[in-house]
């Protein structure tokens, strides 16, 4: 799969982004063997600049046919193999909005490029040999990362670190197959082989594998992050507790009962992994239809969230009402923000006769936000974050076939243990380098690839 494929159809898109805030300059792409044909009916740049490979040139994006003047921008042209897709891309870098660049993009439709699918660059650079699979997915989640740990992480799946440990075993064990093989070809030629220093490299590979595949709850969290919601009767303080724990005046906050009637989200960093926070509307028996739809999404959002802070007033301590909330959200991930506690002398303190994990905050007065972190952070177990000496983690695509990996080999062992013949030793192992070719793409089915590339943005 690595040798260079031409792909006959010159592809096109936008590759920066399209949002409310605009940025100051859009890129348009394009990537095939009439990228540059198709630029030069487009683009004119004035004087005598020459049009050379990986130089900039400065000009007028032009309506072909009318000659009409569509875009001032600046042009790169990166001549096949030195581009992303290793073959000829073409840049148009434009002002920045929605205009010049769907425009411009209109006009590389209208020229003979065709819009191009969601990661399709980068599946072009994939098929040309310039990425191994993981490293495809790196960026795919370096382009997602929400948090400095998680963009650390993808990008050393970029630079290839996660291929190169993959396919490092995978290499083990090919040698060992081809070790076996000559043995079943040339039984008589060659010395039998030694079970037990075949055992042992086994178990090397296995213990290799065991230890790639201990990172992928790392990447699990580092990619997906955790939903937390901050659920609790009418007033207790969930909206300042939002406030103070996201240092900003996100959430409303009166003294009136029933100030919160939707669910508002804040996107917060702890300890690497990414946090969404949900503030919800106090839950009670809802006195207007607003409310009552506010109280329904708040249950809902208990209902999804990886983790519930359930708040507590700690001057008005344990009510059943708080009794019967527990009830509704226990099947939950629970932590215990026993909030306002500036208000209650310590020996006053009602609690919840209940075991989950209590925090204790004065969220008017941003106290004890550190020890919330603290207590997330213990029950999504940190061990789970800590990198280990490298910054690998593995995706669940990965962690299957990884797994795949490891039965077969774990096979291989039982088979030498058990002295049977050499065939059956290469039956597992072929199915351990299968699997191993499959994280990285040395071995692959079409539907792998669809799948892959579909979760990417389109200009990627
Ligand atoms: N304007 C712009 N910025 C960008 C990108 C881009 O495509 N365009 N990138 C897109 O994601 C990223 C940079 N990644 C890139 C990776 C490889 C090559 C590249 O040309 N590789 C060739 C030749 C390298 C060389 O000349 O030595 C290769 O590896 O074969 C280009 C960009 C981020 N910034
Ligand atoms: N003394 C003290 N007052 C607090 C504390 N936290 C919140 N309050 C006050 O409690 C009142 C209610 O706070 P909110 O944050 O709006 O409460 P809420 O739980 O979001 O209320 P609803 O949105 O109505 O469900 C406000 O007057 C806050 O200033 C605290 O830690 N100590
Ligand atoms: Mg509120």
């Amino acid at each position: 799969m690595s040798q260079p494929m031409i792909q006959a159809e010159t592809i096109a898109a936008i590759a920066t982004a399209i949002v409310p805030q605009q940025g100051s300059v859009g890129i348009v792409r394009l990537s095939g063997a009439s990228a540059q044909a198709i630029a030069q009916q487009l683009f004119h740049a004035p004087g005598q600049q020459p049009w050379e490979s990986h130089r900039i040139l400065y000009g007028y994006v032009r309506h072909p046919q009318t000659q009409q003047v569509i875009d001032e921008a600046l042009l790169m042209l990166m001549l096949a193999p030195r581009s992303y897709t290793r073959e000829d891309v073409v840049e148009f870098h434009c002002h920045g909005g929605i205009m010049a660049v769907q425009q411009v993009l209109q006009l590389c439709l209208a020229t003979g490029a065709r819009l191009a699918q969601p990661g399709e660059f980068t599946l072009r650079a994939f098929l040309n040999g310039r990425l191994d699979l993981t490293q495809a997915e790196g960026i795919a989640d370096l382009v997602g990362a929400r948090s400095p740990q998680a963009a650390q992480t993808a990008l050393a799946g970029i630079q290839g670190k996660l291929a190169s440990a993959i396919g490092s075993l995978r290499q083990s064990c090919l040698a060992l197959l081809a070790e076996v093989e000559a043995r079943i070809d040339f039984a008589d030629d060659l010395p039998p082989l030694a079970e037990a220093a075949v055992a042992q490299q086994l178990d090397q590979v296995l213990a290799q594998v065991r230890q790639i595949l201990a990172t992928a709850d790392r990447g699990e969290l580092l990619r997906s992050g955790l939903r937390v919601a901050i659920v609790g009767r009418p007033n207790v303080g969930k909206s300042s507790l939002l406030n103070a724990w996201s240092r900003s005046d996100r959430a409303i906050v009166t003294n009136l009962p029933g100030t919160t009637r939707d669910v508002v989200e804040s996107q917060l960093v702890v300890g690497g992994i990414p946090i969404q926070v949900l503030d919800t509307a106090g839950i009670r028996d809802a006195l207007d239809q607003v409310e009552k739809i506010g109280v329904e999404r708040s249950r809902q959002a208990a209902q999804s969230a990886d983790l519930v802070l359930l708040t507590l007033d700690a001057e008005a301590g344990w009510t059943p009402e708080d009794a019967q909330l527990y009830e509704l959200v226990r099947d939950r991930p629970l932590i215990w923000v026993i909030n306002k506690i500036d208000l209650v002398a310590p020996e006053a303190l009602s609690l919840p006769p209940l075991a989950e994990q209590r925090v204790y905050t004065a969220a008017a007065q941003n106290q004890g936000i550190e020890a919330l972190e603290n207590a997330i952070l213990a029950a999504v177990q940190a061990g789970k974050l800590a990198a280990a000496d490298w910054d690998i983690a593995i995706n669940q695509r990965q962690a299957a076939a990884l797994t795949q990996a490891q039965t077969a080999l774990t096979q291989v062992q039982a088979t030498i243990q058990a002295h049977l013949p050499l065939d059956f030793w290469t039956i597992d192992l072929r199915s351990a380098i299968r699997a191993l070719g499959e994280i990285t793409g040395d071995d692959l089915t079409e539907s792998m690839l669809d799948q892959i590339f579909s979760r990417f943005c389109i200009g990627k």
